[in-house]
């Protein structure tokens, strides 16, 4: 079973409300990106494409994927508005049997989760990975709390999000035939929900498999960087 990877990196950054938008902010000398193309050139993965910005794809190419050698990439495209077109963007130079969509944000993703990930998904086509929260969870019901949900009942979804080629791109084909941008869409297994009959099984994630969002969470992603191995 041969497995693409698509590395979200288009994004604008507007909740990190920085000079430099957050998949380019560096690490140890590095940027952001390169954590997730080192992760999955070092997995199982057999190809990777990498979505980001039409202005950025220069700067991609020559100061990240060639400079670090990072062979698997098969081709950098633009990406779109929203996330979900970046995903499409990305799905339409896929090829294999089965796809990891990725987070470049979640840049603490580890080997053995993309391996994990690939294995999971030959077995059953959607797959995605979750942790439990470890805060109590609210519904806000204007200024005030509403009614407290049992957060062993909730799971926190991450990435990389895995699915059946044919099935995730027949999702997003069926997606675009839709008023989709009224639909909320933040995730692709709500795509495959919402368009497939396939329900999308949930695998242990990592609690490092932090998304960096705000300014808080690269310090929380330099740390881990800094923890090394130890965690
Ligand atoms: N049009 C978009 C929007 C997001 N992403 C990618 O999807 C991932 C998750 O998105 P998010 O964390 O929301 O990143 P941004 O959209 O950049 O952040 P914000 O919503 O704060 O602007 C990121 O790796 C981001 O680069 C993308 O490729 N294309
Ligand atoms: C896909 C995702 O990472 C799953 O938790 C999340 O929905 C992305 O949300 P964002 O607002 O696009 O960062």
């Amino acid at each position: 079973m041969r497995s693409t990877a698509i590395i979200l990196a288009a994004g604008s950054g507007k909740r990190f409300s920085a000079k430099k938008k957050k998949q380019f902010v560096e690490l140890f000398d590095k940027p952001l990106l390169y954590y997730s193309l080192k992760a999955f050139s070092e997995s199982n993965t057999d190809d990777i494409i990498v979505v980001t910005s039409k202005d950025d794809i220069d700067f991609v190419r020559e100061d990240i994927v060639k400079k670090y050698g990072f062979s698997k990439v098969k081709s950098i495209v633009a990406g779109g508005d929203e996330r979900y077109d970046s995903v499409y963007n990305g799905l339409k130079e896929a090829t294999g049997d089965i796809c990891l969509i990725h987070d470049s944000a979640r840049a603490m993703i580890s080997v053995e989760l993309i391996n994990r990930c690939i294995e999971e998904t030959v077995k059953y086509r959607a797959v995605v990975p979750a942790v439990t929260p470890k805060d109590t969870i609210r519904v806000r019901d204007g200024e005030f709390g509403g009614e407290t949900i049992d957060r062993n009942t909730l799971c926190i979804i991450q990435t990389p999000q895995c699915f059946d080629i044919a099935l995730i791109k027949s999702a997003f084909e069926r997606l675009y035939k839709t008023d989709y941008k009224t639909l909320g869409i933040t995730d692709d297994a709500m795509v495959v929900e919402k368009f497939t009959d396939t329900k999308v099984r949930l695998i242990e994630g990592d609690y490092k498999n932090i998304k960096v969002t705000t300014p808080e969470d690269i310090v929380i992603a330099k740390a881990f960087l800094d923890a090394g191995n130890f965690l």
